[in-house]
């Protein structure tokens, strides 16, 4: 069961062993399996587990922008990363893949997106850290650690040359 860690102290690779090791357990005998992380965090975490996973040929990226309900506010990211999803998604049981779960917004729009490449038999969802104050009805399958982040501060993932994962409250 994850505890609710001080912001300040989360040890991104320790979450990252705790995660893989909660989806490897949960997708265990799963057939049709494929991985999707939303850009770019969760991109990098989702390239990392479909790697250890042995799943890096089902292994697809989502940028959500276009699909957010506050688009008009937010508009592109700086660094723009089209979709790419290279595997059937009709039928597939769906690892959604994020850093970090907060309002759901972007988690409701990467449903969105991805039900526009067919119907998977089950969509999933897996976050390195919740950070609670949801706004939509979205919990997810998997996650490393819960966290409370104190008013007008972001949870920020990094991934350095190397591919190690720090967090930082900025
Ligand atoms: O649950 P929510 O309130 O939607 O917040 C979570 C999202 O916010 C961040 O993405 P951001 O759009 O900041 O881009 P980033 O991943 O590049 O930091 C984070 O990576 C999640 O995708
Ligand atoms: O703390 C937060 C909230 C949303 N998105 C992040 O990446 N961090």
């Amino acid at each position: 069961m994850p505890t609710t860690l001080n912001p300040s102290q989360l040890d991104a690779e320790a979450l990252y062993s705790v995660l893989l090791q909660q989806v490897k357990t949960g997708l265990a005998g799963v057939a049709n399996v494929a991985i999707v992380g939303i850009h770019s965090g969760g991109a990098w975490l989702a390239e990392r587990l479909a790697r250890d996973l042995d799943l890096a040929d089902r292994l697809g990226v989502l940028d959500v922008s276009f699909y957010r309900d506050d688009f008009a506010q937010k508009g592109l990211h700086a660094d723009v990363k089209p979709t790419q999803i290279n595997f059937e998604v009709a039928g597939a049981t769906i690892l959604l893949v994020d850093d970090v779960l907060y309002t759901g917004r972007t988690t409701r729009a990467a449903i969105n997106e991805l039900f526009d490449y067919g119907r998977p038999a089950k969509i999933m969802l897996a976050a390195l850290v919740d950070r609670g104050e949801r706004q939509l009805p979205v919990a997810a399958d998997f996650v490393a650690a819960f966290t409370t982040v104190p008013p007008g501060q972001a949870l920020v993932l990094k991934q350095a040359d190397t591919g190690t994962f720090t967090l930082t409250l900025a």
